[in-house]
């Protein structure tokens, strides 16, 4: 049996992000940044100020109340082409270019606030009010590094410094197959044994939630002919291919009989609970994944291999979100195997988080799944979790912690 570490290895080690290309700002957001992004400008590009008042001289402000000529209006957006005259106050708004020779800004608050003559009854400290040019970034300075997931506010700073494409590596395309002839996508009506398709879009709501571009490739029935040829034209247009299902020890288990002709595809047990069937490998050279069929090992399956698989598809470095809860009840995990529980984890003032588990270790137990927050890592040594154990957990896509 291999360690879910060594497998983990194993996968990442074979995948290569695919080749970096520019993209239109708002389409780059979530992806990696394959440059680094210099400022070719100062920002602010121009001394402004930063309230609403009236841009003054210093020396003008003797004796409070001081009464100045209000010499006319500066919006945001106009040019302050002209110097502030001595003995004169500008009102000036957020954001206006503050004009030569003025010193400082006085909030609206501290004047009458007049529009021909404005009476100031309060002096604002030397540059007080003004934001000066490259406070924020200066031209030349790098403000990216390639190897960034794009935030919301690093696409606003590309934006503030003129920049509408940048060069990142592609979201991977992936194309999920789940295989089974019990399968019936949800909206159509059962026949006997037969279930709705959870794990096909399970799959690919969890791609698209790790920035994949995913798509449902349709069920595959159980028929060599039929799984090899929805495998062939799938991996044409992909970048990874996930299949659930067919891959454990019965006599339909089609996936795996036909990967296994092709040679491209290991196949092992993995020492964890849920998800000890796994298979990774390539079909015409496109990475694939095969998870085993049951709902909940299919997609912890996912949350261990695929998502840091697809974090490095996407030019990143696998991470994961982990925080240390102390377990709030007892269980077994079997020996030799690490277990992922489901768990829900709440605030516990004196010690940080406590784990709660839900729904017992059955793998068709998906709606615990749904209902948790976490999965718990139990280690392979660890037969008996006892109230208060430390344990690590994965958080799962939407956790609030
Ligand atoms: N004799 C053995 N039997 C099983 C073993 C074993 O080692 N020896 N391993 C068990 C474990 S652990 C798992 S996990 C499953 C994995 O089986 P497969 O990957 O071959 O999956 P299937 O047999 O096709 O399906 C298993 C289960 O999941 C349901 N399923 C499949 N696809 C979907 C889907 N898209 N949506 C919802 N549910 C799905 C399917 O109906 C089965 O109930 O094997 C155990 N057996
Ligand atoms: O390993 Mo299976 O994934 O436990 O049900």
């Amino acid at each position: 049996m291999q360690s879910v570490d060594a497998h983990l290895e194993q996968c990442l080690a074979a995948l290569m992000p695919p080749a970096p290309h520019a993209l239109p700002l708002l389409e780059a957001a979530g992806c990696v940044l394959a440059e680094d992004v210099e400022s070719p400008l100062d920002i602010p590009l121009f001394d402004n100020s930063s309230m609403d008042g009236y841009a003054v001289r210093l020396a003008d402000l003797g004796t409070l109340p001081v009464v100045l000529p209000v010499d006319g209006d500066l919006p945001a957006g106009a040019s302050a082409a002209s110097a502030l005259a001595p003995g004169t106050a500008v009102r000036i708004m957020t954001g206006a270019p503050v004009p030569a020779g003025a010193e400082a800004i006085v909030p609206v608050e501290w004047t009458d606030p007049g529009v021909d003559h404005v009476v100031v009854h309060r002096a604002p400290t030397p540059g007080q009010y003004v934001r000066l040019r490259g406070d924020d970034v200066s031209a030349g300075q790098v403000v990216l590094r390639a190897g960034a997931r794009l935030t919301s506010s690093q696409v606003a700073l590309l934006a503030s410094v003129g920049r509408d494409r940048v060069r990142v590596h592609p979201r991977p395309r992936v194309v999920v197959l789940p295989s089974g002839d019990e399968l019936v996508p949800p909206g159509k009506p059962l026949g006997p044994g037969q279930i709705h398709d959870s794990n096909g879009y399970g799959l690919v709501a969890a791609a698209r939630s790790a920035g994949a571009e995913a798509e449902h490739g349709g069920i595959v029935t159980d028929s060599a002919p039929a799984v090899l040829e929805a495998l062939r034209s799938a991996a044409a247009r992909a970048d990874l291919l996930i299949t659930s299902g067919g891959v454990s020890a019965g006599a339909y288990d089609v996936v795996k009989e036909v990967l296994s002709g092709l040679g491209t595809v290991s196949f092992q047990k993995v020492g964890m609970q849920p998800g000890m069937p796994q298979g990774f490998g390539t079909v015409d050279g496109t990475p694939i994944f095969t998870l085993p069929g049951n709902p909940v090992s299919s997609l912890v399956s996912f949350e261990l291999f695929v998502r840091p698989a697809l974090q490095v598809l996407s030019g990143g470095v696998p991470r994961r979100r982990v925080v240390t809860a102390r377990a709030a009840g007892a269980w077994s995990s079997p020996a030799g195997k690490r277990q992922f529980t489901r768990g829900v984890l709440s605030a516990d003032g004196a010690h940080g988080y406590s784990v709660t588990p839900v729904g017992g270790p059955g793998s068709h137990l998906l709606a615990s799944l749904a209902s948790a927050d976490c999965l718990a890592v139990v280690p392979e040594d660890v037969t008996s979790v006892e109230l208060g154990d430390e344990l690590e957990c994965y958080l799962l896509e939407g956790s609030d912690v």
